[in-house]
């Protein structure tokens, strides 16, 4: 499977009262990834959201990510995102099987990267390259990491961090393959306007 396009992200504050509504939305715009994003300790609910999310994805013929959580990623059949504290992805992949999608968050470095690449990652993540609502202290990354990642890492690369349809552009063309958004997709006031970005998202890939 190619790994291009919009990854989406889930978050639980974002889309409390309106959660399917608006991920049918996107995934109705074209999604490559889905991430469930949930940092709450609420097990049950967790595993009802993510067995919702993984029958939407098998509708809409979208991969689904958990954050976090390699055990519920496996109990689900689906793959998951390591950050550099969620535990060591050579264990995961040996639960998850070679088939699954395991991303791994490198921040701004390259090393991370190619750590990550040895021990059996799908993707990397790098960012956060623009100011983020979601996630306002993580470490910044610029565009200049692009190009170097490009020549080091043989793996697709993730970019992530206050992304928008106004900013995206440079990252695809500097070779990022995947744009990991949260408020720049879901912070739309309707469904409608979900879709029409995840469109627009899209269509950034179809020109570069
Ligand atoms: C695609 C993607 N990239 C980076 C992250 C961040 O992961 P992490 O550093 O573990 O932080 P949390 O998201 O767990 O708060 C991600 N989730 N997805
Ligand atoms: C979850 C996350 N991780 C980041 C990192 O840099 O590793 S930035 C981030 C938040 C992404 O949300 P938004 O698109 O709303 O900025
Ligand atoms: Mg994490």
């Amino acid at each position: 499977m190619k790994l291009r396009g919009l990854y989406a992200i889930t978050d639980s504050q974002l889309l409390a009262g309106k959660f399917l509504p608006y991920v049918e939305a996107a995934l109705e715009g074209g999604v490559t990834l889905l991430q469930y994003r949930d940092k709450s300790q609420d097990e049950s609910r967790r595993l009802r959201e993510a067995e919702a999310l993984a029958e939407l994805c098998a509708r809409y013929n979208t991969q689904l990510i958990i954050n976090d959580d390699a055990e519920l990623a496996a109990r689900l059949g689906v793959g998951v995102h390591l950050g550099q504290t969620d535990g060591p992805l050579t264990p995961a992949r040996a639960l998850l099987g070679r088939n699954a999608i395991i991303g791994s968050t490198c921040h701004a470095q390259i090393d991370l990267a190619e750590q990550a690449a040895r021990e059996g990652a799908s993707y990397v993540a790098f960012g956060r390259f623009f100011n983020s609502v979601t996630k306002p202290g993580a470490p910044a990354a610029d565009i200049a990491l692009l190009e170097q990642a490009h020549d080091r890492i043989h793996l697709p690369i993730c970019v992530i961090g206050g992304i928008t349809l106004d900013n995206a552009a440079p990252l695809v063309a500097h070779g990022a393959s995947l744009l990991a958004v949260i408020h720049g997709l879901f912070g739309a006031d309707s469904t409608q306007e979900v879709t029409r970005r995840a469109r627009a998202f899209n269509a950034l890939f179809a020109s570069a």
